[in-house]
């Protein structure tokens, strides 16, 4: 129960975080009627443009983020990416305020430190072998204890900045410069696994709710440099490979605990399936369940974190997601080709609408249905090609 947003009884939910993620999140709760708070860095953030108003913090700073909250009293705090100051979201909840999943959810994954050790030491999930160092030198130690080629990151990063192949112990050196550079905060700290060779990765979206745990078909992805570039559902895999995958899932997120989605990250290999990591609420590979199921994942999410039921999810038909990046950093730029991109069958396009470019930035993803995977994959890379950013200096 509760009343119109902006209205004595509203229903508040603030996202920190407000990207292309934040933005379908926002669009779904405000379906249900909820009063929608925007939080991030900068000004103009996808889920800005659609929420009741908006906020522009440094989620790392502890007093800005005490603050906000403390002035806004939302009824539910939504992370939507891993960059927030989650020491302080654990004290807030201590203090009665709610944060999906779990206060502790967002503080272990918001480092790969935190998630690794839970799965792999408390959980016993099977992972790729990995070490931390802290310093070049034991980099160095650590690719040798390893083995190459192994894979680096900085402890906190996203969307693969930062992260490297070390092919030789003659790349540790220039894989620890990378890592500096791409690392979030200033924390001197990587993460080194075993490369894992495997046949494919896929994201399996679990959602927790009132309703117990449900999951969503399995998602194919490819990734570049760390990145999603396209992902399809349903990905094939036989009935024993789900029950493994849907056994890690099941305990990963009972461990995590809470109401929400989870994206569960696996690595799939010819004898057996590998824990990658979790993303405690809707996944960049999900974009294509907006085609896909009759209850998107963000749809999900937020049914989920209202208390509301979720009695299943149906795949409507095979679908795929094609992602357009920039390669520029320019405040002004546009995008065109977006009649030709329509023109494709049964298909949509998400303009995030982000307000400047950045090389690498995702700004668009084509989606697209089929009867087929390969028929929907080919369409949503069609229809990606014909999106074409123009920069105005
Ligand atoms: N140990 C590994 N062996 C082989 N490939 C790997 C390994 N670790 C990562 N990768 C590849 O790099 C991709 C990105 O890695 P990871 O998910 O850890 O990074 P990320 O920065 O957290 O990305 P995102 O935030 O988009 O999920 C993986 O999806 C996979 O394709
Ligand atoms: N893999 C995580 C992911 O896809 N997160 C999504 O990207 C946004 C940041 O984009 P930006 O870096 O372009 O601002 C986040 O806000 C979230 O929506
Ligand atoms: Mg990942």
């Amino acid at each position: 129960m509760y009343g119109a947003p902006l209205s004595k009884h509203a229903k508040k939910v603030m996202l920190l975080g407000s990207g292309e993620l934040g933005k379908e999140v926002a669009i779904e709760a405000q379906r249900l009627g909820v009063e929608m708070i925007a939080v991030d860095r900068y000004a103009n953030a996808p889920a800005m443009q659609v929420a009741h108003r908006s906020h522009v913090m440094d989620m790392l700073d502890p007093d800005q983020l005490r603050s906000l909250i403390q002035q806004e009293q939302p009824d539910l705090i939504v992370p939507e990416i891993e960059a927030i100051h989650t020491p302080t979201l654990v004290e807030l909840e201590q203090e009665g305020y709610r944060v999906v999943p779990t206060a502790t959810a967002t503080r272990l994954t918001m480092d790969r430190e935190g998630i690794r050790r839970l799965a792999a030491e408390t959980l016993q999930l099977p992972t790729a072998r990995y070490e931390f160092a802290n310093s070049l030198e034991e980099l160095r130690q650590a690719v040798q204890k390893i083995g190459t080629p192994c894979v680096i990151k900085p402890v906190m990063s996203s969307s693969g900045k930062g992260q490297s192949i070390c092919r030789s112990l003659d790349d540790v050196e220039s894989s620890w410069n990378y890592a500096m550079e791409g690392g979030r905060a200033k924390n001197a700290r990587v993460i080194v696994e075993e490369f894992i060779h495997f046949d494919s990765e896929i994201t399996l979206l679990t959602v927790r709710s009132v309703s117990g745990t449900t999951y969503c078909e399995p998602i194919g992805h490819i990734q570049k440099d760390g990145d999603y570039i396209d992902s399809w559902q349903p990905h094939f895999m036989t009935v024993e490979q789900i029950k493994e995958a849907q056994h890690i899932a099941r305990t990963v997120t009972d461990a995590l605990g809470g109401y929400g989605i989870f994206g569960v990250e696996l690595f799939v290999a010819p004898d057996k399936i590998y824990f990658s990591e979790v993303s405690p609420r809707p996944h960049d590979t999900g974009l294509v369940t907006l085609v896909t199921q009759d209850l998107s994942e963000f749809a999900l999410h937020v049914r989920a974190i209202l208390g509301f039921p979720i009695p299943g999810v149906t795949l409507l038909s095979p679908g795929a997601s094609h992602t357009l990046k920039a390669w520029e950093e320019q405040k002004e730029y546009q995008i065109d080709g977006i009649e030709d991109a329509l023109s494709v069958p049964n298909t949509q396009v998400r303009i995030f609408g982000k307000p400047e470019t950045k090389v690498g930035r995702r700004m668009a993803v084509a989606l697209s249905a089929g009867p087929s995977i390969e028929v929907a994959r080919e369409r949503a890379k069609q229809a990606a090609s014909h999106l074409k950013i123009s920069y105005n200096q």
